[in-house]
């Protein structure tokens, strides 16, 4: 079956290859036919690929086998971005059996994982949670979408792929909060810092020379590099960043700092295919050990207890349900880890007993330890997408409008489609090896300076709150995609090309909460981040938006600006934006406002009169053998992007358990 795929691919290198060497005349003339092929070969390789996956994936057991045994000594509640990584460095000891239990299924052959530019495709599928946020009281009263990945990998194997660590001060004010608890010094950057460098395999590229490549990892499962695709408006916006005073930065992710502008580091391998937690950590050699065994398609619905008179309860096993709703139990013979993420990971606690106390009362859930931070302090990176005409007319802002991403059939664009594959699969280049956010550059909404160039003066006695997490992190990112969208791609534009500028808030003070919706475990959970509930919150954004409009009036940005995009009357484009006032951009702020998929800080680690639900050894307070690590831990929000610091966070908690386990 392999040998025929790759016959197949052979097959359709040597057509090109043909064409390719043809006068410009004769290729011109050859154009339908070879599209035509193309789209039958093309997919007939997908076929195959689907079948070989298939016979690849037998080494999962399906949950409605239930578990081969019914007691482990650590069992995994979610096989996402931090499940995968600790299965995988907890099984490292032979000794510890351990079970990992994932409620969706495997991505790594999924085409729309493992392209890079694919990802979206995901959205509103069955490997999405598809969650919906309450109406936003302060965004136009609007729901807002929230994809969450359900399959192992979890959202690494639906995000991004923007490698990122955050600023170093904000791992020193995760360790601050902690106030001298037990490990709390562990998460100072200069100790957690080592996390990042185990898990990161990085390859150096000649066109980033200036990268210190003694400062990044070299040895880690996770393949990182910049072999994702860079469009040309993409370097455009660099040089427009420089002339808007954001300084180029040759690495984002080192002790010295993250401000200034560069294209991302990506989870990207040198074959363009995105790597995941499952694709990294689950290796098949990883999946050979006898005491792993992971369960697909099993979704816990709660943890179950011990209780005994004068001791704290203690998490003894899990119950969970397979596809066709039938249950099972299995025991935790030393711990319960719960890492299903910022959104599941309350709910799981609160099904569980442990949760504000009125809340669970109200829906006859016994309450085992009140805890009223579980589901509190919900934050998250409000996003706000700016869309602009491109004159260039670029391969990769014509994807903004993609007539069969909206199930409207055309030839021209299916070809087109299979042509990108067919380039993607051959020499794993091409606009499908994009991560959609190719460059981005990171700022402080206090610099006088930078905003002054933007046409800002800041008040002299400048009174709004520092939210950063020190003088050197930033507050604010904007980033450029060569693609534009408004809403995660649901909203249709005019035939066209478009490439989009995004303000990010990265450190907001409004925060929200999760709630029960029901006591029934196959009901969502209430997500409300109550964007924008703070004035600080929107000034933030609204300066950020001052320099995106810089930016955009800057002479390299407008080589590329389609200037018939000024009188748009469509009202989705952002020509304009300099001239607005504050009000007026204000407006379109809070009628924008989408996530950048990033909630976190659920069951934070923190002090409990703190609203902390878990000590910085990942313990929840109050309850023994039973522990979460997954984004919902974080004590406050990165100024960064969140899948580094999770990916270095389960590293971390595999070392904490594997000594406890010692002892
Ligand atoms: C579209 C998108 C784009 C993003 N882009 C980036 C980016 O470019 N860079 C970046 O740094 N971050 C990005 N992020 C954010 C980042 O991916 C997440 O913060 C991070 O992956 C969260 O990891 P986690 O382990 O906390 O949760 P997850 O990865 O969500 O894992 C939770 C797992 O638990 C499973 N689960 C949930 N409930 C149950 C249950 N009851 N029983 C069994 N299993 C359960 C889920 O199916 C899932 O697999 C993006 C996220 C999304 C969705």
């Amino acid at each position: 079956m392999v040998k025929a795929v790759e016959g197949l691919q052979a097959f359709i290198a040597r057509c090109i290859a043909i064409i390719h060497g043809l006068p410009a005349h004769l290729q011109a003339a050859l154009n339908l036919r070879l599209l035509k092929s193309s789209a039958i070969l093309g997919a007939l390789v997908i076929a195959l690929r689907v079948v070989l996956s298939r016979s690849r994936s037998k080494y999962r057991r399906d949950g409605s086998e239930g578990s081969a045994r019914s007691e482990y000594d650590i069992v995994i509640v979610g096989g996402g971005t931090a499940g995968c990584v600790l299965a995988s460095r907890l099984s490292e000891n032979p000794k510890l059996r351990v079970l990992l239990i994932e409620a969706g299924g495997s991505s790594v052959h999924n085409p729309l994982s493992c392209v890079p530019g694919l990802y979206y495709k995901f959205f509103h599928t069955g490997f999405d949670w598809d969650l919906s946020t309450e109406p936003q009281d302060h965004a136009a009263s609007k729901r807002k979408y929230w994809p969450r990945g359900r399959m192992l990998g979890g959202c690494s194997s639906m995000n991004a792929m923007i490698f990122h660590h955050g600023a170093p001060s904000d791992f020193d004010e995760w360790a601050a909060m902690q106030k001298g608890q037990e490990g709390a010094a562990g998460w100072k950057y200069d100790t957690f810092n080592e996390y990042f460098r185990k898990f990161e395999k990085f390859h150096p590229s000649k066109d980033y020379s200036l990268v210190d490549t003694t400062l990044r990892g070299s040895a880690g499962p996770v393949h990182v590099g910049y072999f994702g695709n860079e469009s040309d408006t993409t370097r455009v916006f660099l040089e427009a960043c420089h002339h808007a005073g954001l300084e180029h930065n040759p690495d984002f992710n080192t002790a010295k700092g993250t401000l200034g502008s560069s294209k991302v580091l990506t989870f990207i391998d040198s074959r363009a295919r995105r790597v995941t937690t499952e694709s990294a950590y689950l290796s098949p050699e990883v999946l050979a050990r006898p005491n792993l065994v992971i369960a697909t398609h099993a979704q816990v619905t709660r943890i179950l207890f011990e209780t005994a008179e004068g001791k704290a309860p203690r998490a003894v096993g899990v119950q969970f349900k397979n596809r066709k709703g039938d249950m099972f139990e299995v025991r935790a013979k030393k711990e319960v880890v719960l890492s299903a993420g910022a959104t599941h990971t309350p709910q799981i606690l609160m099904l569980s007993g442990i949760g504000p106390a009125e809340h669970l009362a109200s829906f006859d859930i016994p309450v085992l330890v009140d805890h009223p931070g579980v589901g509190a302090h919900l934050m998250d990176h409000p996003v706000i997408d700016f869309v602009f005409r491109d004159k260039t007319k670029s391969t990769m802002a014509s994807m903004s409008h993609d007539p069969a991403r909206h199930g409207k059939f055309s030839l021209a664009s299916t070809a087109k489609a299979l042509l990108w594959f067919a380039q993607y699969r051959l020499w794993a280049t091409g606009p499908l090896t994009t991560n959609v956010a190719e460059a981005a550059a990171f700022a402080r909404s206090s610099d006088a300076s930078l905003l002054a160039k933007a046409g800002v003066t800041l008040p002299t006695a400048d009174d709004l709150e520092d939210s950063t997490s020190g003088p050197t992190a930033p507050d604010i990112e904007i980033f450029f995609t060569p693609m534009g969208y408004l809403s995660h791609g649901q909203v249709d534009f005019p035939q066209g090309h478009y490439f989009g500028v995004h303000a990010v808030l990265l450190r907001p003070t409004s925060t929200g909460d999760v709630k029960l919706r029901s006591a029934d475990p196959s009901a969502s959970p209430i997500v409300d981040p109550k964007y924008l509930a703070t004035r600080h919150d929107v000034t933030v954004l609204v300066r950020a938006a001052r320099i995106i409009g810089h930016i955009a009036n800057s002479p390299s940005f407008s080589s590329i600006l389609d200037p018939s995009g000024s009188s748009d009357s469509t009202g989705l484009l952002n020509h304009n934006i300099a001239q607005q006032s504050d009000a007026e951009i204000e407006k379109i702020i809070r009628d924008r406002v989408e996530t950048l998929y990033h909630p976190t800080c659920t069951a934070r680690m923190a002090p409990k009169e703190d609203g902390g639900v878990v000590d910085p050894l990942l313990r929840v307070h109050g309850i023994d053998g039973l522990r979460v690590c997954d984004a919902s831990v974080f004590p406050t929000i990165t100024s960064g992007h969140t899948v580094s610091p999770t990916i270095a966070l389960a590293e971390r908690a595999a070392d904490i358990i594997l000594v406890s386990c010692k002892e």
